[in-house]
């Protein structure tokens, strides 16, 4: 450990360590389920840790954001009723709301600790629960997901930390099966899907899983954030039965200049489509299954 700097060390991520320069830390807690810390950095502003692993920094957390939400919501044509499970931040409310056509933003967050420090620290993130048609439901989301009637929702985004820890069961089969269940024909779920450098392995486990329950289409998308592990992160588009959508060409476009606050800094039509672009060696495991 390098004093005065903070390394973000897993055995996620064996053998690597990015670190940022600290200024100076801001807060310290102990939830329900893991440890939070923020901390104001020299180069990449505020950063949100939760049990030692990176969430969101103020200048990199568009990148995450913007694609985790617009990639779904941008491929079908009128999102309406749209669930978040995690994204506790506030930063996928955010970017949801940015949709006119939709109505309700439902949000089940495992852990108010997140919400509160988010609000305090992440104004600017933590925006998006000032939107009227958000509701915030504190709770397991596997469990809310269960509670939830079939059909519900047109998106469902799931905006997880890693698989250890409190989000272990956002990446099994039954989870996955409890969000196809909740979406109407046609829906959308986009997940956290880790990184192709790291996590070849989950990912595989991810897509076989996918496969057996998403009967529209199923893709990997990837994009690039700086402070998580190897840089990139990916995310699965999948849809349910019906007509398959198409998640490589953007049907329901969104202005880049919304008028809102904070217009967008990181999407647009263009890289949602080569967001789908994959390395071969991620491809031969991906599109081969
Ligand atoms: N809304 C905060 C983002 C949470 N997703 C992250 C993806 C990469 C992980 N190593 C940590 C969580």
């Amino acid at each position: 450990v390098i004093p005065g700097w903070f390394s973000e060390i897993s055995p996620m991520w064996p053998g690597e360590a990015h670190s940022l320069k600290i200024e100076k830390i801001l807060f310290q807690g102990k939830s329900d389920y893991q440890n939070v810390m923020v901390f104001q950095s020299s180069t990449y502003g505020k950063v949100l840790v939760l049990d030692g692993v990176i969430q969101l920094t103020e200048r990199d957390e568009c990148a995450y954001q913007e694609m985790i939400t617009h990639l779904p919501l941008c491929s079908i044509p009128n999102p309406k009723k749209v669930l978040v499970i995690g994204g506790g931040d506030g930063g996928v409310l955010r970017e949801v709301a940015r949709h006119s056509s939709v109505e309700q933003i439902d949000i089940c967050e495992i852990d108010k600790m997140v919400v509160d420090v988010s609000k305090q620290f992440f104004p600017r993130v933590a925006i998006g629960y000032e939107d009227p048609r958000v509701t915030l439901n504190v709770g397991d989301g596997v469990a809310f997901l269960r509670a939830v009637p079939a059909g519900t929702y047109d998106a469902i985004i799931v905006d997880s930390s890693d698989p250890i820890g409190p989000a272990q069961e956002l990446f099994e089969k039954p989870f996955f099966q409890s969000v196809a269940n909740a979406l109407r024909p046609g829906g959308v779920v986009c997940t956290q899907a880790e990184s192709i450098w790291l996590h070849m392995h989950i990912i595989e486990d991810i897509v076989s899983n996918c496969h057996q329950i998403f009967k529209g289409s199923v893709n990997y998308a990837w994009t690039t954030v700086p402070t998580y592990p190897s840089g990139v992160i990916g995310f699965m588009l999948c849809s349910t039965e019906g007509p398959p959508v198409d998640f490589k060409h953007p049907v329901n476009p969104i202005a880049e200049n919304d008028g809102s606050k904070d217009p967008l800094k990181f999407y647009n039509s263009e890289i949602h489509t080569a967001a789908f672009c994959l390395p071969s060696f991620a491809k031969k495991v991906i599109e081969s299954m």
